[in-house]
């Protein structure tokens, strides 16, 4: 709940000021240029080795008479003089010779335009106070996003570690959050604080040196480079000098300085009266140099980045925004109709996107399904089915239209009895994982005439794979048939490439199955678990086939030849040397781990393909067990050398084919069932199962499996997908 009144707050700030913190950041990034240009165009000198008095006496041999000198953020030394030639002029200097190095730099009218619009917006003092209230918007919402990035890693301690890919937007905003919202606090509170004396709220202080005229005496006169303040303050401490109008002995220097102003004596060099700046002047100074980076090429550059940053969370903060309204409610039916309720936990609208599309299909079927927020959670007498779809946030707590649920909830009586299936979607990368959804489970399960259809299903990331593994089991157990759920996966662009046909094994007759070894024309980064997915011809339609990667580092396909086939007849049609144009897909949810006691891997058919690649480069020699279902014995001779040489090399432990036409006519899930304790002991240590083939052996093998952890009290089978213990790639 806490986290969405802060990220209202930002949003709504950053909304209502949208076209100001545009206009400050273009204007930003530009005048950011102007110190970075300045530092590397400007000629340095030892203004901190060089005495005031020096530059004092230098000025005042090379020239007829001098008015002033003005040391600038860079350190360049002004002066205004009147030369030998009895002309006023205006020049830098070399403070060690007084002698002149350059005219003064004239600014750019790029610069005087950003500037402009930068400080007014050309609208002058109505433009000064909408900037300055921009200022104070940008730090608001820089404060709130700097909340919500505490929130979101929990606490300071974590604030750096790794930021959870939600998309790439996403990922962007807070990960730019992190780098540059500091500095942004930074720029926005010197703006707001300079705006102060741009609307007269601070004023500068004036120096009027005030001394008894009377006591002034010309004497014991000194050189200038006896006179201790010229002496003993370096030029790079100067700001400015004025020097006296005359000879007079009441004509006196002025001497600012960082740390204040100093009336000086011309003959004797006495501070005839000083002012310190006041914390005021002191404030403005420092964020004048942290507004505008004058004086700081490093910090000039983090201004530039840091408005630069400010575009990219602009945009990508309207494309989340955009996102999460994508998914909407839309109800066909009112919900007294309807026998089916989706309630909805969603703080960012994914979880909606699923329950959308849930609601879609069951209409298709005919079903009338209502879809709520969890905090309008409302009963109907017509209600048979309760589906509850929810996120998770913070330390376990609900998304932000879920936080009324339990206490809805617990004011609801069912009078008819009612099914309950929950689905929780979460994150393994947080502690709490899925936490709401086991506590709304807990909460249903305490109502009177409310049954549990099916147990709580667990979602890390979004996984489309672990959404349609809940739905065909509750489309089994309800006889809906419903199709899969084709989400986003991550996926590379599917640009194709060339691959050359290297191998391509006979057909085996019985099987009507091939093996086909390819290499990319060009170099190509793949393991053994990617996709390749073949469309031959002007086919939109790809077919993804799963690939293994042998000893000599070529794609192995297992390809099954199906009557009218359009990818496997192109496949089985090519000869080697042929080139075939197909695309790469990662699929980085199921490589071969990198760390686990034990691997068991379950295949049938063709399935067999990526386990063939996996077991090639197993040089660690994890110990791997391979299920392996297939019709028949001839089956197998196409992968008997792999597997022989890898079960010689102990790169594979134990190799237990399972054919369904022969000896006892079993099926891999037959002979896994008599291995349950193994398999219960493999998830209960850490191993890792991965399965591979059809999805007819992959439901018969996940029903097994979740009765092996009801068996042995092991976690829920959703648990162990989470923690990367079960990976599939089915089709
Ligand atoms: C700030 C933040 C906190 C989260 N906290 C948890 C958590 O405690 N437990 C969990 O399982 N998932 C947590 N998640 C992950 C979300 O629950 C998960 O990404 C979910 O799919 C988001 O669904 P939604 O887009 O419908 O809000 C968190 C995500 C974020 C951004």
């Amino acid at each position: 709940m806490i986290i969405s009144v802060w990220r209202y707050s930002h949003l709504a700030l950053a909304v209502s000021s949208f076209l100001f913190v545009l206009t400050a950041s273009l204007t930003g990034i530009v005048l950011a240029f102007e110190p970075i240009q300045q530092e590397i165009e400007t000629q340095t000198f030892p203004v901190e080795e060089t005495s005031t008095a020096t530059l004092i006496s230098n000025l005042k041999e090379n020239y007829l008479e001098v008015f002033g000198v003005k040391v600038d953020a860079y350190q360049r030394v002004s002066v205004s003089v009147l030369t030998e030639d009895g002309e006023m002029a205006e020049f830098y200097v070399n403070p060690q010779t007084g002698e002149k190095v350059g005219e003064l730099a004239q600014e750019s009218s790029v610069f005087q335009f950003a500037r402009s619009l930068h400080r007014s917006l050309f609208l002058k003092t109505t433009g000064r106070f909408f900037v300055g209230l921009t200022s104070f918007l940008l730090f608001l919402i820089s404060a709130s996003g700097l909340i919500l990035l505490f929130k979101r890693q929990q606490g300071f301690r974590k604030l750096f570690s790794k930021i959870i890919k939600e998309n790439f937007f996403q990922y962007g905003h807070v990960y730019l959050g992190r780098l540059f919202l500091v500095p942004i606090i930074i720029i926005s509170i010197s703006g707001v604080y300079l705006s102060l004396f741009q609307f007269n709220v601070l004023k500068h202080p004036v120096f009027n040196a005030e001394f008894d005229t009377e006591k002034i005496s010309a004497t014991p006169q000194l050189e200038i480079a006896e006179i201790p303040i010229f002496k003993n303050t370096p030029v790079a401490e100067v700001k400015s000098i004025e020097f006296p109008f005359s000879t007079e002995v009441n004509d006196y220097y002025v001497l600012q300085l960082q740390e204040g102003s100093f009336a000086v004596n011309q003959f004797t060099g006495e501070i005839l009266d000083e002012s310190l700046l006041p914390a005021s002047e002191k404030l403005f100074n420092y964020s004048y140099n942290l507004h505008t980076g004058e004086g700081n090429l490093i910090w000039s550059f983090v201004l530039l980045l840091s408005c630069v940053s400010l575009l990219f969370f602009i945009y990508s903060g309207f494309k989340i925004t955009f996102k999460r309204k994508a998914a909407k409610i839309k109800n066909k039916f009112k919900l007294k109709d309807c026998s089916h309720l989706i309630l909805v936990g969603s703080e960012t609208g994914s979880t909606l996107q699923f329950a959308v599309w849930f609601q879609q299909e069951l209409q298709q079927k005919g079903i009338k399904a209502f879809v709520a927020q969890m905090n309008e959670f409302e009963v109907h007498q017509n209600l048979q089915q309760l589906i509850v779809f929810t996120a998770t946030y913070g330390v376990g707590e609900p998304p932000t239209n879920a936080t009324k649920f339990e206490a809805k909830l617990k004011e609801t009586h069912f009078k008819n009895p009612i099914q309950y299936s929950v689905v929780g979607f979460g994150s393994f990368a947080y502690p709490d994982f899925c936490k709401f959804a086991y506590t709304t489970e807990q909460l249903l399960d305490e109502k009177q005439n409310a049954n549990c259809f099916l147990s709580l299903h667990t979602i890390n990331n979004k996984s489309t794979e672990s959404f349609n593994r809940w739905l065909a089991q509750w489309g089994r157990l309800s006889e809906i048939n419903l199709p899969k759920f084709e989400g986003e996966i991550e996926t590379e662009k599917r640009k194709k490439v060339a691959y050359q046909v290297v191998r391509k094994t006979a057909l085996i007759s019985n099987h009507q199955s091939f093996l086909v070894e390819l290499k990319p024309v060009k170099k190509q980064k793949l393991k053994s678990g990617d996709l390749l997915a073949v469309s031959p011809g002007k086919e939109h339609h790809d077919r993804l086939y799963s690939l293994g990667i042998t000893s000599e580092n070529t794609i192995l396909l297992s390809v099954k030849l199906h009557e009218n086939g359009i990818c496997s007849n192109y496949l089985h049609d090519l000869n080697e040397g042929e080139i075939l144009q197909a695309s790469r897909l990662k699929n980085k949810a199921f490589y071969f781990p990198k760390r686990a006691k034990k691997v068991m891997m379950i295949a049938t058919g063709t399935g067999i393909a990526p386990f063939l690649g996996m077991l090639a480069h197993n040089t660690k020699k994890t110990p791997v067990q391979l299920y392996w279902g297939a019709r028949d014995r001839q089956a197998f001779a196409s992968y008997e050398q792999i597997i022989t040489s890898a079960l010689k090399e102990n790169r594979l432990q134990d190799f237990i084919p399972v054919y369904s036409r022969e000896d006892q006519q079993r099926y891999v899930q037959d002979q896994l069932a008599e291995n349950a304790s193994e398999i219960a002991e493999t998830l209960k240590t850490g191993g890792v199962i991965m399965i591979c083939g059809s999805v007819f052996m992959q439901q018969a093998v996940l029903a097994l499996l979740t009765e092996i952890c009801n068996d042995y009290q092991l976690k829920n089978l959703s648990d162990y997908q989470n923690r990367g213990q079960l990976l599939m790639d089915c089709y």
